[in-house]
């Protein structure tokens, strides 16, 4: 794992916009399409402002999210609406946004169709992902069902959670493609995340998801 730090949020925001530009860019060199995983979450809208901005070639770009809460695209807790509104907008409005979720039916009914739309756009490119200070990333939420499975190296590429404290029913990307991706970026603040960061180092995965991911991650942190 990477640790880089930053004086604040604006310098960490635009710094990794920069960084995520490059290798986007550099990935849209090799391929002809790639995949950009995203999170959702109060922390990335800053980095999804300045990286909007960029000038690469966005139509060649499928952009989607690490998770998802199971709820319909206009709802204020939806990561989808957050990243058409915040991170497709401006030039990246060109990207093509592949949903997680179809609200209008239950989760088990239409994940099949779902993963089959995302299969042919793997492996993901970059995937930048945030962490609670419970140690959770994506959805991968300690104790949460279906979180035995979503950390299970022949794990599907999508796997429903639940959990009784959650708000919402959730489907998230396993850890398995999460950590196929080419490069991975981890993107926290405050002292409490860098606290429970160190602290996952000394705890089993699955009481500390983002152990999953970790490996040759580059974690961006401001206080
Ligand atoms: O939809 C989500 O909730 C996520 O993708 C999730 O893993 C998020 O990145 C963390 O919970 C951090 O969230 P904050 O940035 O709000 O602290």
């Amino acid at each position: 794992m990477n640790f880089l730090k930053y004086p604040d949020s604006e310098m960490m925001a635009m710094d990794v916009a920069n960084m995520l530009a490059d290798e986007l860019g550099e990935a849209l060199h090799h391929e002809e399409r790639i995949c950009f995983a995203v999170p959702g979450g109060t922390t990335p809208g800053p980095v999804f402002d300045d990286l909007c901005a960029v000038d690469i070639d966005w139509s060649r770009v499928d952009v989607v999210p690490t998770d998802e809460r199971w709820v319909p695209e206009d709802h204020p807790r939806s990561n989808a609406r957050l990243i058409k509104e915040r991170l497709l907008v401006n030039k990246a409005a060109k990207a093509r946004f592949l949903p997680l979720c179809a609200a209008q039916h239950a989760p088990q009914d239409v994940l099949a169709e779902l993963e089959s739309q995302i299969a042919s756009e793997l492996p993901i490119a970059v995937a930048l992902m945030g962490m609670g200070a419970d140690m959770h990333t994506a959805s991968l939420f300690p104790g949460a069902a279906g979180l035995v499975e979503a950390l299970d190296p022949h794990a599907p590429i999508l796997v429903p959670v639940a959990r009784d404290d959650l708000e919402e029913p959730r489907v998230t990307f396993s850890a398995r493609v999460l950590n196929g991706a080419l490069s991975k970026h981890i993107l926290i603040t405050g002292q409490d995340k860098r606290d429970a960061l160190r602290a996952s180092r000394n705890l089993p995965v699955e009481k500390a998801p983002i152990q999953a991911i970790l490996e040759a991650a580059t974690v961006h942190w401001t206080p």
